[in-house]
């Protein structure tokens, strides 16, 4: 069967472990990586990732080309670079190349750029990609509706260098209609990669829906698990959550 061909943008802390997660997986062919500056430049990411074969020719943002996107062929691009990157792949839209994007804080310009080549491809926007945080959203939403009047608060945790309130916390509480700064509450400790718990409070019963990211690998799995559904799609926009949500409508056990 043939592989799925990804061009990879980002290959910093996360950008690595993405990577490595498509390289080590059969179903994907890493093409290409893009970073921002010259570092390791037109070396291979699976080289660098300690592989034996070849795969992920390294480029740089000012290798792209109008004629880049022609020249080097994906199935799929999945983008764990930058807000800023979301410009770089104009070309790619117009050539119907299904986007990933899993910027977690875009601005809203970048955002209405995201919009526009929805209009041209099939986009996924996930500002947290694993599968887990997008289950924990959905079972909270499900979970707010049948208790109705339960007190709700969120902990999210996270590594000590993380100085921002965690993204996804803002989009379980506003998910759930919460005021953020009033219920969302940090913790920053170690190496901690994510943990998100949602505690919902009732007089004589108190239920936690909580997830944890182990490994930053949990966002490869998402991002493999994406793009896997978005190349199969036709134009629009799409986000995890919405697949979720379908999932859990089409595999709820009827007693
Ligand atoms: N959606 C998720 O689940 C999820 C999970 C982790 C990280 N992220 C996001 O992934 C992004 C990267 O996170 P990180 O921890 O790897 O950051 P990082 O700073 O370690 O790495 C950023 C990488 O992107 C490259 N880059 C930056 N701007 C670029 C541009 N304009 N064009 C091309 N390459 C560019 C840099 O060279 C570097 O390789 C961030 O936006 C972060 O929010 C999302
Ligand atoms: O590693 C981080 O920092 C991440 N932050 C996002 C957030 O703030 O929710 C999610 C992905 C990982």
């Amino acid at each position: 069967m043939e592989k799925i061909r990804i061009g990879l943008f980002g290959f910093g802390k996360t950008g690595k472990i993405i990577a490595n997660e498509f390289l080590r997986n059969d179903s994907f062919l890493l093409e290409w990586v893009v970073r921002k500056g010259y570092e390791s430049h037109h070396k291979y990411a699976s080289r660098l990732l300690g592989y034996e074969f070849e795969a992920g020719d390294i480029y740089s943002m000012t290798d792209i080309t109008d004629t880049f996107f022609l020249e080097r062929k994906v199935d799929a691009i999945v983008d764990f670079s930058s807000a800023a990157g979301v410009y770089e792949y104009r070309t790619a839209a117009e050539l119907k190349i299904p986007i990933v994007s899993a910027i977690s804080k875009y601005g809203e310009a970048e955002l209405k750029q995201l919009r526009e080549y929805a209009k041209s491809t099939a986009v996924l926007y996930s500002p947290n990609i694993t599968l887990g945080i997008n289950v924990l959203l959905v079972a909270a939403q499900v979970l707010q509706k049948i208790a109705p009047h339960a007190d709700i608060e969120i902990v999210e945790e996270h590594f000590g260098e993380k100085k921002e309130v965690s993204g996804t916390a803002k989009k379980i509480a506003e998910a759930l209609n919460l005021d953020a700064a009033r219920h969302v509450h940090s913790i920053r400790v170690g190496g901690i990669v994510g943990n998100h718990q949602i505690v919902f409070g009732m007089p004589n019963q108190t239920i936690r829906l909580s997830h944890e990211s182990v490994s930053r690998a949990a966002f490869g799995q998402g991002a493999i698990f994406a793009v896997k559904h978005i190349i199969n799609q036709p134009i629009g926009m799409y986000h995890m959550e919405n697949i979720i949500a379908d999932m859990f409508r089409n595999h709820i056990p009827v007693y």
